[in-house]
């Protein structure tokens, strides 16, 4: 298996961002080939250690810049969850569902800054003068684009308060008032960390396929978006291009994942950036972060193979922060025994690592399989240990074993949210049409005449209110639409708003109508 190891942002001396300057009837004058994003700051030295040379000032656009679009996946933690925030290791694989981000600037004149986030009922505008720039801009405080940030400065998080205050009240419960603000923040964030005043008012629209708070890391792909999009703006990223080289792309997505880190923090608290780091990079990735002032060790497994997974969501929202709590607090009152668990949730990651990496792993065998599947048991039940479980994914992994068709264990904070279930090759290959046509959460024709265990499964789950989800895993972490034309169609606010639902949003922006207009950083 191909895989790269990435610990820290290295040097680069290319820098081939393409001017959009061709003419096209749709696009204000930008080129429809998706290498058009404006050139980009050029890179510098930046260590992990805070030392950089300074780079050179760079130049204000002229041209209005066109609509683009961001886009960035969710992910299943595979193994290793929890431990992760202790320094553990941990594997996390992206899945098939993405987060959309069309970003269109204003004319001149409009000084404002909107979010448009429409999935969590959220429709905020700033005036770009009235945000506390004089904070972000205090030379004591100031980070740049290339900075490492491992903490939030609670000083500029105090300065936005007056901001985020007003944002998303309603009628509504707090919870939503709570989601909205804390996406609200993330944005800010890193729009007053990587803009100034001079920049250009804009609308910022976020439309998802993920859905919110089930574990499938939509936060992680939010924060990614989010990155990318404002570092773009910004001019600090070079490509994507297909004939970019291999170290160009991989340090445009360390610089990506380092500010979609800074705005994971804002929404969770403490998170360990595996959910950021795989959602940047795609595929899959075996992570550890050691210490938090230092980045992470991160192993992209480019091949990670195909496994056969069921995703089966209980419905039940949870509360990342919350359940990362609960394990430090059972930490704090039981530090051996709690540190045990997660030395024996990191054996497991690391010896699924081995196997899979191994020259003769073949992800149809039944011995492999069966080895990954018990692994799987094994750490599902060092989570519920470790009380991040909930009666309805101890119900789904009883139905699940009942059937024989598998292995079961949460992924993400746990506490609800998502489970994943590892199939038995025989079950995968025997899925029927049948089976299919009731995966993404939608129970299929009801006959009552089951002929496999897993359609039997399918229609218990389905009765008992579970969801499930069909993803692959393993595909492209950011990419970009630039500008937002996919064939000859220009994907305007108002579409990208009001498409309805998952597929409508699939369908209007999604890989599947023109594979090429997407770019993506291919290290
Ligand atoms: N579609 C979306 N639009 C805007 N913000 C979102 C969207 N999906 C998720 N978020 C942000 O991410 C947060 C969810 O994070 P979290 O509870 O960790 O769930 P998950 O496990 O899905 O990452 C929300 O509170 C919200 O701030
Ligand atoms: C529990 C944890 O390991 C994963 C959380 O994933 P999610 O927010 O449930 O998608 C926390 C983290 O790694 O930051």
């Amino acid at each position: 298996m191909h895989t790269t190891t990435a610990t820290t942002n290295g040097d680069s001396t290319h820098v081939n961002g393409v001017n959009g300057t061709a003419k096209h009837p749709h696009t204000n004058g930008h080129h429809l080939n998706g290498d058009s994003i404006p050139k980009s700051t050029p890179t510098h030295n930046a260590t992990a250690n805070g030392h950089h040379h300074q780079p050179r000032a760079r130049k204000d656009s002229s041209p209005l810049a066109p609509p683009f679009i961001v886009s960035a996946p969710g992910k299943t933690i595979v193994y290793g969850e929890h431990a992760v925030v202790h320094g553990k290791a941990a594997i996390a694989a992206a899945i098939s569902l993405r987060s959309y981000f069309l970003v269109t600037t204003l004319s001149k004149s409009q000084r404002t800054v909107s979010l448009r986030f429409t999935d969590i009922g959220l429709d905020h505008t700033w005036n770009i003068a009235d945000l506390p720039w004089k904070a972000f801009a205090n030379p004591a405080r100031k980070k740049r684009y290339y900075d490492l940030v491992t903490s939030l400065d609670r000083e500029l998080v105090e300065a936005m308060q007056p901001h985020i205050m007003g944002v998303g009240k309603g009628e509504e419960s707090p919870e939503k008032v709570k989601v909205r603000q804390a996406a609200a923040s993330a944005f800010l964030y890193l729009f007053l960390s990587l803009g100034s005043e001079r920049s250009p008012g804009c609308e910022y629209a976020m439309r998802s396929t993920i859905p919110i708070a089930a574990g499938l890391g939509s936060s992680a792909s939010v924060s990614v978006c989010i990155s990318a999009a404002l570092l773009i703006q910004c001019r600090a990223l070079a490509g994507p291009h297909p004939d970019q080289q291999g170290k160009e792309a991989e340090e445009q997505l360390e610089r990506i994942n380092r500010w979609a880190f800074v705005a994971e923090m804002l929404i969770h608290g403490n998170p360990s950036g595996v959910d950021n780091t795989v959602s940047t990079n795609g595929h899959a990735v075996l992570f550890q972060r050691k210490d938090y002032a230092k980045p992470p060790s991160v192993s992209v497994m480019r091949d990670f193979p195909e496994l056969p997974l069921l995703l089966v969501d209980t419905c039940v929202q949870k509360s990342t922060a919350t359940e990362v709590a609960k394990v430090a607090a059972l930490k704090g009152l039981h530090p051996t025994v709690v540190e045990n668990c997660l030395d024996a949730i990191d054996s497991i990651t690391r010896s699924v690592y081995e196997r899979i990496t191994s020259e003769d792993f073949e992800s149809d065998s039944p011995e492999g399989i069966q080895h990954l599947g018990e692994l799987m048991g094994i750490n599902h039940g060092l989570l519920t240990s470790l009380g991040v479980s909930h009666p309805r994914l101890e119900r789904l992994r009883y139905l699940v074993d009942q059937s024989g068709v598998g292995w079961t264990k949460l992924t993400g904070a746990g506490g609800g949210g998502c489970a994943i279930t590892l199939l038995r090759p025989d079950v995968a290959t025997s899925t029927t049409n049948g089976d299919a046509a009731e995966l993404n959460g939608e129970p299929g024709t009801h006959n009552t005449s089951y002929s496999t265990p897993l359609e039997r499964l399918t229609q218990q789950l389905h009765d008992e209110g579970f969801k499930k989800y069909q993803t692959t895993l393993g595909g492209d972490g950011v990419g970009v639409l630039y500008p937002a034309v996919i064939g000859e169609e220009e994907i305007d606010l108002e579409m990208f708003l009001t498409a309805e639902g998952r597929e409508g949003v699939e369908e209007l922006v999604g890989g599947g109508r023109d594979r090429e207009a997407w770019k993506f950083w291919r290290p």
